[in-house]
């Protein structure tokens, strides 16, 4: 049984890890200081731990919705200064999320620093989770944690994208949110009382039909109730009710009565004619009904004891959403009553919905006297209702198959001039969207690499170059260094193809100093393997993958292998028309696979992601990635022609 990895499993000595933390929490609107540091506390344990142990923690967070715009309202700089006098250590504030100024500030960090980037919902694309955002957010990184359960009922880039590049494990406090909230979904010890309030049914009506399901008892409190005495025909009158959820209320109530779950309604309530301080109140009987003119604002005297009654065996509680307008005082008892009663069940597990309800209990000082307070209105209702938590769903898993980003690479080799290469690569922008859920890259010559870059800059599709020397500059006529490539927003580099051993007989020890110098660049290596015929017919092709594997990997460590995609490119089936069957190409793969995990863990060879290069054709993908270890193609021929933007789109059906 597969189980998702936790902060424990991985070596965090010297590596960047991207934390992203839900510090999206209350400003003073007149100083713009924190005015509710709960959701900071709740992340110190995750980002003490990573620091004591020589990691360099980079946090991202989004603050409010800014509707992908800078706007200094939503700045996360006094929440810096906050977490730095909360943590007791410098937090170094960066005032962008992703760029050259973010890689500078990391690149200086040493082990135990803090970065905190700016708001990361200053770019559109973190909310549409857009994948190349999500890979340049990831680049800065060698591990990714997600310590923000608020925000895990987003599917955004910061949370979910980044985990197809990073392996992606849980912070302590998410880890705690997803046992207790998980607990009292899968398997609550009984008597299980929920109670729910708050304002509207429709807000909860997921989590009532959810929990229908498992609870025994479920009391209903605040503006809701009104919604259900209406439906039992109890004169209600200038209360908060939601006359299009009548029926509705009328189905839940017989939907309880059918599954003997008990639906416990208020006996009283407060009324007041305003939602005011100081407005005349008094209490009524809802037997009596609330007079017209009159609402009631929270629950009543005899409702409370009631409730209390309902409470005392209880051996798991959830509440969710406040039983009154508890942000005023004369509305607030029944509010304040719940929660002292709450922290009063020493035999019980009782949890704390967010938002609200988190709220009300922090007012009342109680929280350190619950079980759990959630830090996530919105995520804990959802996962409430049984709805399923992207930001929970991305998490790395252990020994189990990490749906790992598909890529299409079309190498040119020797073919195109720099014209004919503009023109197809205008042709490929106008053919292939830019809304792609697979990398799509393409290695013109050399010669046309600037022209091409010119052509694709304004659309999703990458390109790289065919080859590199590892120095910087010198005396290598002919060659071109990583060092340049920077000028023309270059991102890949193919490093060992096989024309370039069998050719130009490149060393598997000159492979592996290319690699280094294009990581060193920040450049993205498709490191290129693969046995000759000869070799495979004398039963050697596992020894000489690993040889080529080795000396390529020679001094890498972890953090160099996230940043690296392998190619196994057979030689018998580059530009021969013999395409590797899919079972042949797979247990290759495999191969590699496993040699990485005995080299690198296996968290890591699950991430890593491994073209097939050799022959590939559009009537033969398909089969190829639907293998398991395969994760795309390095395609020669068939990237030259209109063939290729199919190739594209086959792989885009399999994401
Ligand atoms: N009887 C009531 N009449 C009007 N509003 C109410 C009443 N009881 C509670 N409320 C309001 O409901 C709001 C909280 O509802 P909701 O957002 O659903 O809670 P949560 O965030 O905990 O899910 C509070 O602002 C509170 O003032
Ligand atoms: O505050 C949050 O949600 P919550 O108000 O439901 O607890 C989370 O930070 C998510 O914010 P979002 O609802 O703008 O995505």
């Amino acid at each position: 049984m597969s189980k998702t990895l936790t902060l424990k499993d991985i070596d965090l000595a010297g590596k960047r890890v991207l934390v992203r933390v839900d510090f999206n929490v209350p400003l003073d609107k007149e100083t713009g200081e924190v005015s509710d540091d709960t959701r900071i506390v709740a992340a110190l344990p995750t980002i003490n731990e990573i620091i004591e142990r020589g990691g360099k923690a980079i946090l991202v967070s989004h603050l409010g919705r800014p509707k992908g715009k800078r706007d200094p309202k939503y700045s996360l700089e006094k929440v810096a200064e906050r977490l730095q006098s909360l943590i007791g250590k410098p937090v170094t504030f960066v005032p962008d999320c992703i760029g050259e100024e973010v890689e500078k500030a990391v690149s200086k960090m040493n082990n135990g620093d803090i970065l905190l980037l700016e708001n990361v919902r200053f770019y559109s694309e973190e909310e549409k989770n857009d994948p190349d955002f999500s890979r340049r957010l990831s680049s800065i990184a060698d591990i990714h944690v997600n310590d923000a359960f608020g925000t895990a009922h987003r599917s955004h880039a910061s949370n979910v994208g980044v985990a197809r590049y990073l392996t992606s494990v849980p912070g302590f406090l998410m880890q705690k949110e997803i046992e207790m909230l998980g607990m009292a979904i899968e398997n609550p010890e009984h008597p299980y009382v929920v109670i729910l309030g708050g304002a509207k049914v429709s807000d909860k009506i997921g989590v009532i039909t959810n929990l229908l399901e498992k609870a025994d008892r479920i009391l209903i409190g605040g503006a809701m109730m009104f919604t259900f005495l209406k439906a039992q025909g109890k004169s209600v009158g200038d209360s908060l009710v939601e006359e299009d959820k009548i029926d509705l209320a009328r189905e839940i109530l017989q939907k309880a009565r059918e599954k003997n779950v008990e639906f416990v309604l208020p006996v009283d309530t407060v009324i007041a004619k305003e939602i005011a301080a100081g407005s005349e109140s008094k209490v009524v009987d809802l037997e009596e009904g609330v007079p017209a003119g009159w609402k009631g604002l929270d629950i009543g005297p005899s409702t409370i004891e009631l409730f209390n009654k309902k409470l005392s065996d209880a051996k798991t509680v959830v509440w969710n959403g406040p039983m009154g307008v508890f942000e005023i005082d004369d509305f607030a008892k029944g509010t304040e009553s719940i929660a002292r009663t709450l922290a009063s069940l020493n035999d019980a597990v009782t949890i704390i919905g967010g938002g609200d309800s988190a709220a009300a209990i922090n007012k009342f000082g109680l929280a350190e006297k619950v079980s759990h307070v959630s830090t996530g209105g919105g995520a804990s209702l959802e996962m409430l209702e049984g709805k399923e938590m992207p930001g929970i769903k991305s998490l790395s898993i252990e020994g189990g198959k990490k749906k790992r980003r598909l890529m299409v690479a079309g190498n040119w080799k020797m073919n195109k001039s720099p014209n004919e290469a503009r023109m197809f690569a205008g042709f490929l922008a106008s053919s292939i969207g830019n809304e792609n859920a697979v990398d799509v890259v393409v290695f013109p010559t050399s010669l046309s690499v600037a022209g091409v870059a010119d052509i694709l800059k304004d659309t999703s599709i990458k390109f790289g170059v065919q080859n590199i020397y590892p120095a910087d500059s010198g005396a290598f006529t002919g060659e071109i260094s990583a060092s340049m490539l920077s000028d023309l927003a270059v991102e890949y580099v193919l490093v060992g193809h096989s024309e370039r051993r069998h050719i130009f007989g490149e060393t598997c020890e000159l492979t592996g100093e290319k690699i280094k110098s294009v990581l060193k660049h920040g450049l993205t290596p498709i490191f290129c393997v693969g046995e000759t015929l000869e070799e495979r017919e004398a039963g050697r092709m596992k020894e000489v993958l690993e040889t080529q594997i080795r000396k390529g990997f020679s001094g890498l460590g972890k953090s160099d292998l996230e940043r690296i995609i392998i190619a196994y490119e057979p030689v018998w089936a580059i530009g021969t028309g013999v395409v590797a069957s899919p079972e042949q190409a797979d247990e290759a793969m495999k191969f590699i696979r496993d040699l990485i995990a005995s080299l690198y863990g296996v968290d890591l060879s699950e991430s890593v992601r491994i073209l097939y290069g050799g022959s590939i054709k559009p009537e033969n993908f398909e089969s190829l990635i639907s293998m398991e270890n395969i994760d795309g193609g390095l395609v020669g021929g068939a990237s030259l022609q209109e063939s290729f933007v199919q190739l594209v789109a086959i792989a885009e059906s399999h994401a």
